[in-house]
């Protein structure tokens, strides 16, 4: 049977309907309205220095945005009564996940985004996901629907992705959202959250991507795929790398920009990069260690150890592309709002987030 968590109460999902949960309002004060000052250039020669290899702070950058959105949050409030809504749908349990939804969840409440979570059993029959991520649709208060992946096998992601309303498809991943993203001339509703995020730390950390060469590590659905397509329409250089690529060093070894998105713990050492490449970790392996908080620590695909002597930038894990994607489903999820509240019909009202959004649109 279908169950949805309330404050650690499991409750039958058929009472879904009035058992929407909210997350609490924060209440709102002193926003700083500052920005981080943006980072010297790099991929500029003479400032690569092993030394000086500069650990980007994606919790720093998604502050950032969540300091406008929050305070475009209360302006919509102010406006129509209303806070955007964003509802995450996980079936069974899965590491990455649950990481993924709790940080949404408390990022929902630091901005004033209502959430609501639905953890199902991993045995739940399709057609009741499929019957959720309806009713999900037919909420006015969810403007944003995300469903967590993977999902168990029995379980057809097409049928899936493709009940999700694309009005509220924040995560990207509807095949016509994804399908618009790899036809060129054509733009979608939404970008996946993880290449957007990658994209929204390249730009403000100036780097350049025009006529550079990135390598993809990992081709997936969520982040590598639509990573790589976002480069290329950024008119870099792509290379895509996959389990199956031999020698992967040798492709690596001539990129400006790398981004590994695998999951294999430490995958990329410091003899795969170039002397001043940009490295962008999004892998987030959960590994036993005893004297952790709850005995595991996070650890990404790069072994940053080495990198940092070679990279000229690199995000660490966690604290690096992490937070940065879940301020990116909180920018997309603002962004439906506005749509659905008929305040923002397209992307050219970007000024309560990113320009990441904005330049996209121009290719
Ligand atoms: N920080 C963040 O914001 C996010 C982090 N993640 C994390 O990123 C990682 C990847 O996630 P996701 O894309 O969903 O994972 P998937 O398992 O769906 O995809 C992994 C990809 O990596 C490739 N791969 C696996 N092993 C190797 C290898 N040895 N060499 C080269 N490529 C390899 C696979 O190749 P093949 O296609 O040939 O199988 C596949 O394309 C996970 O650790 C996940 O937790 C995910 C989303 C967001
Ligand atoms: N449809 C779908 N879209 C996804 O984008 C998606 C998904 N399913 N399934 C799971 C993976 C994983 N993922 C993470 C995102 C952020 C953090 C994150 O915020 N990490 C923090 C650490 C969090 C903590 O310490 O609790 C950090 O790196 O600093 C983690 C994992 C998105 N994923």
């Amino acid at each position: 049977m279908l169950r949805v968590t309330r404050s650690g109460v499991a409750l039958r999902w058929r009472k879904l309907r009035t058992l929407l949960v909210w997350g609490q309002q924060q209440k709102h004060a002193g926003f700083s309205g500052l920005s981080t000052p943006p980072p010297p250039a790099i991929l500029v020669p003479h400032l690569f220095q092993s030394a000086s290899c500069w650990k980007i702070d994606g919790r720093a950058v998604a502050q950032d945005i969540k300091d406008v959105i929050a305070k475009r949050v209360i302006q919509l409030r102010d406006q129509v009564g209303a806070v955007p809504g964003l509802a995450v749908v996980q079936v069974g349990h899965h590491k990455a996940s649950d990481l993924y939804s709790r940080s949404k969840q408390l990022a929902c409440d630091e901005v004033g985004i209502a959430s609501f979570a639905a953890y199902l059993p991993a045995t739940t029959p399709e057609d009741e996901v499929l019957e959720l991520v309806n009713v999900l649709n037919a909420d006015d208060r969810v403007h944003g629907i995300l469903v967590q992946l993977p999902m168990p096998p029995h379980i057809q992601l097409d049928r899936v992705l493709r009940a999700v309303s694309l009005d509220k498809d924040v995560d990207g991943l509807h095949p016509i959202n994804l399908g618009r993203l790899v036809l060129r001339g054509l733009h979608p509703t939404f970008i996946p959250c993880t290449p957007l995020g990658c994209l929204e730390i390249l730009r403000r950390s100036r780097v350049q991507i025009e006529n550079k060469h990135a390598v993809v590590i990992g081709c997936s659905n969520v982040v590598g795929l639509p990573t790589a397509l976002l480069l290329q329409r950024q008119n870099a250089t792509v290379t895509v790398i996959h389990e199956h690529t031999p020698n992967p060093a040798e492709a690596t070894k001539r990129a400006d920009i790398v981004v590994s998105a695998t999951g294999v713990a430490q995958l990329v050492r410091g003899h795969w990069l170039k002397k001043g490449a940009v490295v962008l970790d999004v892998g987030t392996s959960a590994v036993q260690d005893t004297a952790a908080d709850g005995g595991y620590r996070l650890i990404g695909d790069v072994c940053f150890e080495e990198a940092e002597f070679v990279a000229s930038a690199i995000t660490p894990v966690p604290g690096g592309v992490g937070p940065v994607t879940v301020a990116m489903v909180l920018s997309n999820t603002l962004q439906s709002a506005l749509r659905f509240f008929g305040i923002a019909t397209d992307t050219s009202d970007n000024s309560f987030t990113t320009d990441s959004h904005l330049i996209l649109r121009c290719k």
